[in-house]
Formats: structure tokens, sequence, C-alpha cells
């Protein structure tokens, strides 16, 4: 199983380490533009390699594809974050084009590989790989909901004082400050919703600190997050490499799906050997459908400005 993670800035680094301490890829390559850069992150990870008790190969090139050939699963995390004060729409200016060309020069030397895109807008960026590469849809990721999810557990265990292994709940919807819709109605301790235990303003404002998950970081630390959208990454990356048939809230392209149609947003799916293996479709509260709709609406804004 060979990965080849694009970017070696934060986010794309602790995906490697994630997948390699993980050590279920033999190999991981890691390319970045900035030269050297790749191949020091892959060095300076390749000796944690005894320390952590792995075997992945990893590997690092400044812009040679060539490198990355037959990959079975390819993530995208290059091109520029946010600073505090910032929207991930506006990155699309920049983004745009990165994740064009890099996802170009990807199918290249790796006409079947999957491919993971995390740049932001990342379900912006998702539609642009389907509209710009040709891949079939089962074979197109966005990463944001896993994250977003794991963030709403957080917010959720803090709010019951409870142990997060207590938790599960999940967030659908566009990966955006105001688009994403954390499932408060389904989310549980132990099988027992969660409405048991919180009061609607409790669950509210644990609703909102999600939502802002990623830009309460990015204040905190001057730019975006990059542990758990890495482990994020690397969950999805297992999923497919492992044929877990396991369920994250992903950006997919939707044919009629939650009644929406040419859009990637944020929804349950089954991740195995073939990507996408299954979009899940559970029943929406009318608030929830009219919420998705509201965050579709969004994410098309943001799609109208892609030259395609
Ligand atoms: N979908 C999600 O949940 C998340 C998305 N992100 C996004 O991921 C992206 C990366 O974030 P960071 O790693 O923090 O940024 P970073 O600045 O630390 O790293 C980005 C890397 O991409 C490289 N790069 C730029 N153009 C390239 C090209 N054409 N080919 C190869 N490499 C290129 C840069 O040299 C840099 O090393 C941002 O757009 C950020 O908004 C970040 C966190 C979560
Ligand atoms: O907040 C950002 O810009 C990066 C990101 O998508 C996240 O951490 O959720």
């Amino acid at each position: 199983m060979k990965v080849t993670v694009v970017g070696a800035g934060a986010v794309g680094a602790s995906c490697a380490e994630y997948i390699a301490i993980k050590d279920f890829a033999s190999e991981v390559v890691i390319l970045d533009i900035k030269e050297g850069f790749a191949e020091g992150k892959a060095m300076d990870l390749m000796q944690t390699a005894s320390l952590n008790g792995f075997d992945t190969k990893i590997t690092g090139t400044t812009g040679d594809y060539s490198k990355t050939a037959d990959s079975d699963i390819a993530v995208i995390t290059s091109g520029i974050p946010r600073k505090p004060g910032m929207t991930r729409e506006e990155l699309i200016g920049i983004n745009a084009g990165i994740v064009k060309d890099v996802s170009s020069n990807l199918i290249k030397h790796s006409p079947n590989v999957t491919i993971i895109v995390v740049s932001n807008p990342m379900d912006t960026m998702t539609y642009l790989v389907h509209k710009t590469t040709g891949l079939p849809k089962n074979r197109i990721i966005g990463m944001g909901g896993a994250l977003d999810s794991a963030r709403f557990k957080y917010r959720l265990a803090e709010a019951l004082e409870a142990p997060i292994s207590d938790v599960d709940g999940m967030v659908i919807g566009g990966h955006s400050d105001t688009g994403m819709l954390p499932l408060t109605r389904l989310a549980t301790r132990n099988s027992v919703p969660v409405t048991e235990f919180l009061s609607e303003d409790r669950l509210e404002q644990v609703k909102e600190d999600t939502k802002v998950g990623g830009a309460t970081l990015t204040k905190l630390l001057g730019t975006s997050a990059w542990y758990a959208p890495g482990a994020a990454v690397s969950g999805l990356v297992q999923a497919i490499a492992c044929d877990q048939k396991k369920m994250f809230p992903c950006s997919t392209l939707l044919d009629g799906e939650y009644g929406l149609s040419d859009i990637c947003i944020g929804a349950p799916v089954i991740l195995g050997k073939d990507g996408i293996e299954k979009i899940v479709e559970i029943e929406l509260s009318d608030a929830e459908k009219a919420k998705l709709q509201e965050s579709a609406e969004g994410v098309r804004k943001t799609n109208g400005l892609l030259e395609l």
C-alpha cells in the first residue's frame, strides 16, 4: 500500500506521522515544492521509526511526481492555511490553482489513485477535483466531517463532563464556520441521547463551539490546526487501505441524495477498498433538512468562484 501526501507543511507532516505510527502502509511519499522541505520532514519522521516502532518507509521529494508513481491513495494538503480573522473561503484564489495542478500531476503517475482532498475551502476543492480530473466519484473524497465530528465529541464530552470514549456524534454539511451541521439530536452517551443530559441552551453552545472549532484554533495558533486534521486524514486513509467499511462523514459528490446534486458536501459514507463504497442517507428532521440546504447554498456560492 503506497500513500502519497502532497504538502509537507503542518497538516501533511502530521498526517504522514499518524499513518506511519499506525503501521498499515508499506510506503509514504511526501511531496512539496519548497526545496528540500519534504525530504527533511521524511528524514525526521524516519528517525522516529525505531522510537515509535513502525516499518512504514517514508521518503520525501521536491516536486518529482515520478516518485509518487502507482500510489493507491493520495492526500492533497498543499496550499495556504488561513490566518486569524479569515474564512476558509478566502483561500480559494490561491488554493484552486494549486489543487488543480497537483491533482492532474498525481493522476499522470497514478491513474488508479484515490484522492483525499484536505486543502481549503475543502468542499469546493473536492468539487474542483471532480470537475477537472474525470476520476470516478467514489475515488474523490473530501476530509472535513471526520475532523468536525471529533471536535463535536470533544465539546460534547466537555459539556457532559464525561470521557470522550463515552460519546458519539456526527457533523454533516459544509466544512465552513457557518455551514456545519452538528447532529445533536442523534448524539449519544453510551447509547443514551445527549438530550437526556444537556439543556437545549447547553447543546446550542456545543453546536456553536463545534462550528467555529477551526477558527478558534486559528486564533490561538496564528495559523490553522494540524494534529486533529492529520489524525482525521489518517483515519480515512486506514479505512480505505484496510478495507474497513467504516462510516465517516466526508465531502462527496451527491447525485440526488439529501435532495442535492452536482455538489460536494459532507454526508455519511462507507469507506473501504473502493473509496466511497456507499453514501448513507439518514432521515433528517425538517429543521436539519433546511440547515443542510442552507449549507449547500453556501458551498454553491463558493463553487461559483471557480474558473471551470
Ligand atoms: N479540510 C480540513 O479539515 C483542513 C484543511 N486544512 C487546509 O490544509 C491546507 C494546508 O494547511 P497547513 O498544512 O497548515 O499549511 P502549511 O502552509 O503548513 O503547508 C502547506 C504546504 O503546501 C506546500 N505547497 C504549496 N503549493 C504546493 C504545490 N503546488 N505543490 C506541492 N506543495 C505545495 C507548501 O510549500 C507548504 O509546505 C490549508 O489549505 C488548510 O486550510 C487544514 C486543516 C484542516
Ligand atoms: O480552520 C481552518 O482553516 C482549517 C480547517 O479546516 C480546520 O481546522 O477545520
